[in-house]
């Protein structure tokens, strides 16, 4: 069944079973792409662990893992241990392959502003709802990875996005596991961003990162096999097994100096459309024209551009632009 349920649920088809029997647990379907598998026996280690995919519906490499993870639980290859929350993101633009339809779901996690009255805000409080109850049920560790897929090549394929918080803070294991899961590089947000990955660190002081695994592809055309170390990881998350570890000098990291809003209908990037993430350019170098906003031009230091995308809407980030930071402390 488990192994049906990408496909039924992206087909639109609601299982018959909402429940069922795993070789280690349960499987309870809370509503479409909300997939809350329960072990018969927890581990001590066990994490209360939230995966996410497809929040932009054009981002299918995710998917194609989870549904790997579901097939080898369901075999009983993989012993579930841990409290587990599945979730598909945007349905509709992941059925249609774009990012999104109306607007970025990944920007409509907050509790403190009214969602748009389409698709993607009634998704938000959905998938926001799901989290809360969750997190709410299991009293254990909370980890969020929210998956995703970049727009464009990376100097860093795969990267970490560090969601900003005044108060919450990363635990060293994370980073050791991260690079033990083939991450290269980990950029830490600045400011309160509202992603996914956000809101589950903001909101519920979890262990969260939006994680990039490479470029994004059409579904059948993404190579899973330079995923396997990240495999490896959520495996161990799920069995509840401490997951394996490497020193994390083989990260780079990365702060976030400022975001590069879009201002004007009049807006260009002054490079070219396939720069890859993480390029840097030297001081002076103009960055960007925005009728509203004026140039954008390098100061002080030089600056790499991370998620360039000329195309969004108004008043919405068009890159971040970053500088090399000193690991963190161990
Ligand atoms: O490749 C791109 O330009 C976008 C890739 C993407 O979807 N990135 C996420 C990052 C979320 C975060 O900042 O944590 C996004 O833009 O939502
Ligand atoms: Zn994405």
């Amino acid at each position: 069944m488990l192994g049906d349920w990408l496909s039924l649920t992206l087909d639109g088809d609601v299982p018959g079973e909402r429940e069922g029997r795993l070789p280690f647990g349960r499987y309870i379907m809370h509503g479409p792409g909300i997939l809350e598998l329960r072990p018969a026996a927890c581990q001590d280690n066990a994490r209360g662990v939230v995966l996410s995919a497809g929040i932009h519906g054009n981002e299918t490499a995710p998917i194609e893992l989870i549904g790997e993870l579901l097939a080898r639980l369901e075999s009983g290859l993989l012993r579930l241990g841990a409290p587990t929350l599945i979730l598909l993101g945007n349905l509709p633009a992941i059925r249609a392959g774009l990012r999104f339809r109306h607007t970025n779901l990944n920007r409509l996690f907050r509790r403190d502003a009214p969602l748009p009255e389409h698709d993607e805000g009634r998704r938000a409080a959905t998938l926001m709802a799901a989290v809360d109850a969750f997190f709410a049920r299991h009293d254990r560790p909370p980890l969020h990875y929210d998956l995703h897929t970049a727009i464009r090549d990376s100097r860093y394929p795969r990267f970490a996005v560090e969601p900003f918080d005044e108060s919450a803070t990363t635990d060293a294991d994370q980073w050791r596991w991260l690079a033990a899961a083939g991450i290269q590089a980990v950029l830490h947000q600045h400011r309160h961003s509202w992603t996914f990955s956000h809101y589950s660190r903001h909101y519920h002081g979890a262990q969260a990162f939006t994680l990039e695994l490479g470029k994004a592809q059409p579904f059948g055309a993404n190579d899973l096999s330079l995923l396997r170390p990240m495999q490896a990881l959520l495996e161990a998350l799920v069995e509840g097994r401490e997951p394996p570890g490497v020193p994390p000098q083989r990260l780079a990291f990365f702060r976030v100096a400022r975001e590069l809003m879009r201002e004007s209908e009049d807006f260009r990037l002054c490079f070219p459309d396939d720069t890859p993430n993480f390029t840097e350019f030297a001081v002076g170098t103009k960055l960007a024209e925005d009728a509203a906003a004026g140039d954008c031009v390098v100061e002080d230091s030089p600056l790499a551009v991370v998620f360039p995308n000329a195309d969004v809407e108004l008043g919405a980030r068009a890159a971040l632009l970053v500088r090399s930071a000193p690991p963190p402390e161990a």
